[in-house]
């Protein structure tokens, strides 16, 4: 049988600030996807948050980019961001920038990971979401999940995954996506998806049988509005074990809370805290960075489940080293590191006072002007 898997997530608005989805509007999203439910739109869902996005996951047998799936979860949007509004939350509505659907989310505000698998007679998935953070934050994990042994001990002893991964790689300021084999083709990889505010891993195959192992979430709301309205909040659904990672190894790659952008006001560097469903607040400075983990099997379309995959002491080490990298990089307050380059800040005020201070820079006869970039080669660096 074949399923689809979609998850579709959105900021409609949040109690006390930016940091945790209300109850309110869960039960009011709930309503338009049983409803759905009843109507054989989709076979199953669940709802959830982490931190301040609302998180919609559903399986059909429509295909990725259903013109009813999508509308169904631009209702519940819709229905929640009305709860939203009439209970005074903060930024409600925020990241539905259209006030009409038409045909599907894409461009409309809403981040969205599909897949559409053929059923195996047991189906287990994965369900990442990350709160404060953009879509190039998975870069890293599925890295370390489809082309890294140290972490995969399948890509080295399963003959199923020996042959290795297929990376599919957007890139997100052209619009364009070119594909990386694992792992023949590592060094051109990284070099790539090392700069994960511009390429982003959207797609992972298994090259032995071009079977779809991970999707993930490529909208960057600032891009798409041109200006900042939230972060990009990203998600992942990643297929587990016979041929694709086992569960643990494909929670491992979390094990370390590695640095990613976002935090407070989408303009800081900070470590990416693996937690449980109930500990999916952003609080401190708007963060750190949070990321759940959900497991279902997926059964002829019903969603069975779910297990907390974070809900568990031998992750403690890794939140504690989170904690720990939080405070090293707060210390640096507004200083870089730990400020973005002003080139991936969401909000900037550089502008203003470039212009404003513009009367009072003078010229320094002694220094020499710098070329303006050393990548630039029209500058005629040698
Ligand atoms: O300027 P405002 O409206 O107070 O918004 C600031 C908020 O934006 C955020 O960056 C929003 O984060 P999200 O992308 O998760 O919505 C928060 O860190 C911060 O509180
Ligand atoms: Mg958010």
């Amino acid at each position: 049988m074949k399923t689809t898997i979609s998850v579709i997530k959105a900021d409609i608005g949040s109690l006390a600030g930016h940091h945790v989805v209300h109850p309110d509007t869960m039960a009011a999203a709930n309503k338009v996807l049983a409803e759905a439910k009843r109507q054989n739109v989709i076979i199953d869902y669940y709802i959830t948050n982490v931190g301040d996005d609302m998180e919609l996951i559903m399986t059909h047998t429509r295909g990725p980019l259903d013109t009813k799936v999508h509308e169904t979860a631009w209702n519940a949007f819709k229905e929640a961001s009305k709860v939203a509004k009439d209970l005074g939350l903060y930024a409600a509505g925020q990241d539905l920038l259209s006030d009409t659907f038409s045909g599907n989310l894409k461009g409309m505000g809403p981040g969205m990971a599909e897949m559409e698998v053929e059923e195996r007679p047991s189906e287990p998935i994965a369900i990442f979401m990350a709160d404060k953070t953009e879509p190039g934050a998975f870069n890293f994990p599925q890295y370390k999940m489809f082309a890294d042994p140290f972490n995969t001990a399948g890509l080295v002893i399963d003959p199923t995954m020996h042959e290795g991964y297929k990376f599919e790689i957007l890139d997100v300021f052209e619009g364009q996506s070119v594909t990386l084999n694992a792992p023949e083709e590592i060094y051109d990889l990284l070099a790539l998806i090392g700069t994960p505010s511009r390429y982003v891993i959207r797609r992972v195959y298994r090259k032995a049988d071009n079977n779809i192992a991970a999707v993930t979430s490529i909208e960057r709301l600032n891009l798409i509005a041109g200006k900042y309205v939230g972060k990009d909040d990203p998600v992942m659904i990643v297929r587990l074990q016979h041929g694709f990672p086992a569960l643990g190894e494909a929670l491992e790659a979390f094990s370390f809370p590695y640095l990613v952008p976002g935090w407070m006001r989408g303009s800081h560097y900070g470590p990416l805290m693996p937690v449980s469903q109930r500990d999916a607040r952003a609080t401190r400075f708007d963060g750190p960075p949070r990321l759940i983990g959900l497991g279902f099997n997926v059964k002829e379309g019903r969603l069975v489940g779910p297990s907390d995959l974070f809900d568990d002491p031998a992750f403690d080490e890794a939140r504690r080293l989170a904690s720990t990298i939080a405070e090293y990089m707060r210390r640096h307050g507004p200083f870089m590191p730990h400020r973005l380059e002003p080139e991936e800040m969401e909000y900037t005020t550089l502008p203003v006072i470039l212009e404003k201070l513009k009367p009072r820079f003078k010229k320094e006869a002694d220094v020499t002007k710098a070329k303006p970039s050393i990548y630039d080669k029209s500058q005629g660096m040698d």
